[in-house]
């Protein structure tokens, strides 16, 4: 489903706001005069060598498809190997702030990320789940319009600076939660929660008193709020999309295209070409997030961005020279049940960099009536202490948490229809560990953050290979072991196989027997 919905949104949202050079610039006249940094240049074109990137030595091994003059060394802007914050251009506030969190060593996509974004640059993050991309995107936007800069130049600007949007509640309020840790106790207030599902008029009530400049939201509230006027997006100088490719999908098509049109659209910016659609997306620095980024985000970046750059862990490209995806030969061709597509296709890259190293990955073949016991079994084997375990249905999935208390199991279940309240409270009870086997759907499988998950079941198999490394990356998070298991029936080996090589990892056939997991030889 997304690679092809959101091809279609892109039909329907990206060509309404496609590409263009008028708007390009004043979008560069407008940033660089925020900064400074550029007076008689504004009439030029922006070019990656007028930023400070050089161009880096060709791999002879030809393992990358992009050419030599299309790579970027950012080592100037982004110091790969950064051993701390303040090295990445960040405000001292914001970094004595940080060490005070409890972060010290930026991760590699933020070392990558963080400087890039401060450039001005739209940017495509991608990195593996669990890699830190959240506060790649939160540290650059918050030294820019957070309570950390010494000068006063910013704190009198009114209004919402940076939209932030995600595709589910849990994953909005997890960003705000990181957004408010970073600000303290004093400036908390400067972020505003806007999920579905909670009150709106207190919503619209914080944003009225306490004048936040960032905003966290789902894309359905933000549209609402922001059509009844009461959220201004105007003079808002970042959207970030997280998880982009699910946000393209076609059930956020008309909630997106509203909050693609207002996103920083200053008024009074560009009357001449007011009706242009080039002229609306100028203003903004469009930041798109996910570990898996098919060939469909890279045109809505080339669409809706000045010069995009792919930022990965170790390395920042121009989007332009990203090559389309090869046609897939027929017999690799994905069935429906495995269209992955998880990671940027026509790069030459495998779709491992949306997974994990520290991750074990198994599969152990039952019939379907005894795929509850071999759960159970699985978790005792592996003596695992905080489990999520995924499905596709909501009624097997309330049968199977039945089944695991009966077994003495502590076990809980997390699915759309329970309240926002509920979800939040069983999710604080998996966190404490008053919960060890939570079993829920695809609405956990993107973005959520339990850093004590050790393992990590798909009790039914994902539709596909994206689906399988986001549900897979709930564990292992940050550098931390996890396992993944999928139980799954004899006819259903083929679509392991299939992921496998896919996602471009090892997936091993095992067995749970005598409290142990023995792995089968071929
Ligand atoms: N520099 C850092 N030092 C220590 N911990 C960090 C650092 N950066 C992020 N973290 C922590 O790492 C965890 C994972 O980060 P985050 O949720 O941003 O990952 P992600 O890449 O967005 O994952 P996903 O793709 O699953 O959404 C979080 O608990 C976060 O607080």
């Amino acid at each position: 489903m997304p690679a092809l919905a959101a091809t279609r949104v892109l039909l329907l949202v990206g060509d309404a706001i496609s590409s263009g050079k008028s708007c390009v610039f004043s979008r560069v006249t407008l940033r660089y005069r925020r900064y400074g940094r550029v007076s008689s240049e504004n009439s030029k074109s922006l070019t990656l060598k007028s930023l400070g990137f050089k161009s880096e030595a060709p791999r002879s091994d030809g393992a990358n498809a992009v050419k030599k003059k299309e790579r970027v060394d950012v080592s100037a802007l982004a110091p790969f190997a950064a051993q701390s914050f303040s090295e990445l251009g960040l405000p001292p506030l914001l970094v004595e702030r940080l060490g005070k969190a409890g972060y010290n060593v930026p991760t590699d996509v933020q070392a990558a990320a963080i400087p890039t974004i401060l450039k001005d640059h739209d940017v495509v993050i991608q990195s593996y789940t669990g890699s830190g991309k959240t506060l790649a995107y939160v540290l650059p936007i918050l030294s820019e319009i957070g309570p950390f800069r010494e000068d006063d130049e910013h704190r009198s600007k009114m209004g919402v600076q940076a939209v932030v949007l995600a595709p589910s509640r849990e994953l909005g309020m997890q960003i705000v939660r990181e957004v408010e840790n970073i600000l303290g106790p004093e400036d908390k207030r400067l972020v505003q929660q806007l999920v579905g599902g909670a009150n709106k008029s207190r919503q619209e009530e914080g944003l009225k008193k306490n004048k936040p400049v960032m905003v966290v939201g789902t894309p359905g509230r933000v549209a609402e709020i922001s059509a009844s006027g009461k959220l201004q997006t105007h003079n808002c100088q970042y959207l970030v999309l997280d998880e982009v490719d699910e946000l393209l999908a076609f059930n956020f098509r008309e909630d997106m295209h509203r909050i693609l049109e207002h996103a920083g659209r200053r008024s009074g910016a560009g009357q001449s070409v007011a009706n242009s659609p080039k002229a609306r997306r100028a203003e903004r620095q469009t930041i798109m997030v996910s570990a898996t980024i098919p060939f469909s985000v890279i045109r809505a970046a080339r669409s809706w961005g000045y010069e995009p750059l792919l930022v990965q862990a170790k390395s920042v490209v121009p989007i332009e020279n990203i090559p389309a995806p090869t046609p897939i030969k027929p017999s690799e061709a994905p069935t429906d049940s495995t269209s992955g597509g998880a990671t940027t296709q026509g790069q030459g890259q495998g779709q491992g960099q949306s997974l994990p190293p520290s991750l074990t990955h198994y599969y152990s073949v039952t019939r379907l009536q005894h795929k509850v016991d071999v759960l159970r079994r699985c978790v005792h084997a592996l003596d695992a202490k905080c489990v999520i375990v995924f499905m596709n249905h909501t009624k097997q999935l309330k049968d199977t948490v039945f089944k695991l208390e009966a077994r003495g199991m502590k076990a809980a279940e997390l699915h759309g229809d329970l309240s926002k309240l509920a979800r939040s409270t069983i999710l604080k009870k998996l966190r404490k560990g008053d919960v060890r086997v939570l079993l829920t759907n695809e609405l956990s499988a993107r973005g959520l953050d339990i850093p004590e998950c050790d393992l990590v079941v798909n009790l039914e198999l994902p539709t596909d290979s994206t689906h399988y490394a986001h549900r897979a990356g709930r564990t292992g998070r940050l550098g931390r072991r996890g396992t993944v298991v999928s139980i799954c029936e004899e006819s259903e080996v083929f679509v392991m196989k299939k992921m496998q090589k896919q996602l471009g990892v090892v997936m091993e056939s095992c067995e749970f027997a005598e409290g142990k997991l023995s792995v089968n030889g071929d």
